[in-house]
């Protein structure tokens, strides 16, 4: 397979980001790449510090794979070279290849399309808080936003908070509340049962009080479109076959990932023994959120940069 040499240039911004990430305690290295590089060269050239190269062209993968390097495939289109970046972070990120709280160097084409010219030191944590509302964004086809960053808050506040001094770990099921009830099944008495639904809105501190006590208790949260709790204390009957998840990840996530995959609903689970919020679309995570010791900070949309 022909490959793309490296030219003098590439070969010192290598050697600058080998610098750099020693330098300022870099976890990897993250290339962007849209061209058949000789990825083992960079691997030598970076000296043990990990290679992570992310593509959306066939190819590109191809040759990563040949060469035996760790791959973030990207599935989709490039928009802006930002978002691009962006979701390999977090993509990245979900399959465990650098933590929330690593520092990464970033290498890709920022200045003219073809040429790799930048090199970035990015921060996961602040990264990510800022990534949430963009990819947030991104799920909106399913869910509006303005519901599911109430639930990613509430779903972030009770993996860090836990109860009582207790941890907590729960699911929220949001879209689709129709289907979702009729794929699960009643697990404890509905204390939400009964009421009308303007006094079950997640938008209450009220509602969102009680969620944090119910919570406790095994089962489910189903939330309608539109923010109202239509059930708590559900089962989830979703087959879980077909599904791929991470190993360690248990009956919990893997009801999550079922359920998201077969009522196109976007489902939310809250790891009770890490406080670790994961965000499961068409069966597979789209968005992990480790606990953090401050609230999220949600970025207000409209101020972001257009392009971005
Ligand atoms: N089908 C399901 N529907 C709703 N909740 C479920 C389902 N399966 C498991 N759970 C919940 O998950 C709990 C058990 O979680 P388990 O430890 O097996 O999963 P896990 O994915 O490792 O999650 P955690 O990280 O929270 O421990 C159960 O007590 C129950 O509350």
């Amino acid at each position: 397979m022909p490959r793309v040499d490296l030219p003098a240039s590439l070969i010192s911004l290598f050697k600058a980001a080998r610098k750099v990430a020693n330098d300022t305690e870099c976890k990897a290295v993250i290339l962007l790449a849209e061209a058949e590089y000789d990825f083992s060269e960079v691997k030598k050239l970076l000296r043990g510090i990990p290679l992570i190269v992310a593509s959306h062209l066939p190819e590109v993968q191809d040759a990563v794979k040949v060469d035996e390097i760790t791959l973030v495939p990207l599935n989709h289109e490039p928009q802006t070279r930002q978002v691009q970046l962006s979701q390999s972070l977090l993509e990245a990120i979900a399959d465990d290849l650098v933590q929330t709280g690593d520092r990464v160097v970033a290498i890709y084409s920022g200045f003219e399309r073809e040429n790799l010219d930048t090199l970035s030191v990015i921060n996961l944590s602040e990264h990510l808080a800022r990534l949430t509302t963009r990819d947030l964004q991104r799920l909106e086809t399913q869910v509006p936003l303005q519901t599911l960053r109430k639930v990613v808050d509430l779903a972030v506040e009770i993996g860090r908070e836990g109860r009582e001094a207790k941890k907590v770990g729960t699911i929220f099921v949001v879209g689709n509340h129709r289907k979702v009830m009729e794929m699960s099944h009643e697990g404890i008495h509905d204390p939400f049962r009964g009421y009308a639904k303007k006094e079950k809105m997640i938008t209450s501190p009220r509602v969102r009080e009680s969620i944090k006590e119910i919570a406790q208790i095994d089962g489910a949260f189903v939330i309608s479109s539109d923010g109202c709790v239509m059930g708590s204390g559900r089962i989830l009957d979703a087959p879980a076959e077909e599904l791929t998840l991470s190993k360690g990840l248990g009956s919990r996530h893997w009801a999550a990932a079922a359920i998201s995959k077969a009522t196109n609903s976007i489902a939310i689970a809250i790891s009770e023994s890490t406080g670790t919020v994961r965000l499961f679309q068409d069966g597979i995570v789209v968005l992990r959120i480790e606990p953090m010791h401050q609230a999220m900070k949600w970025q207000d949309v409209e101020i972001e940069p257009p392009g971005e």
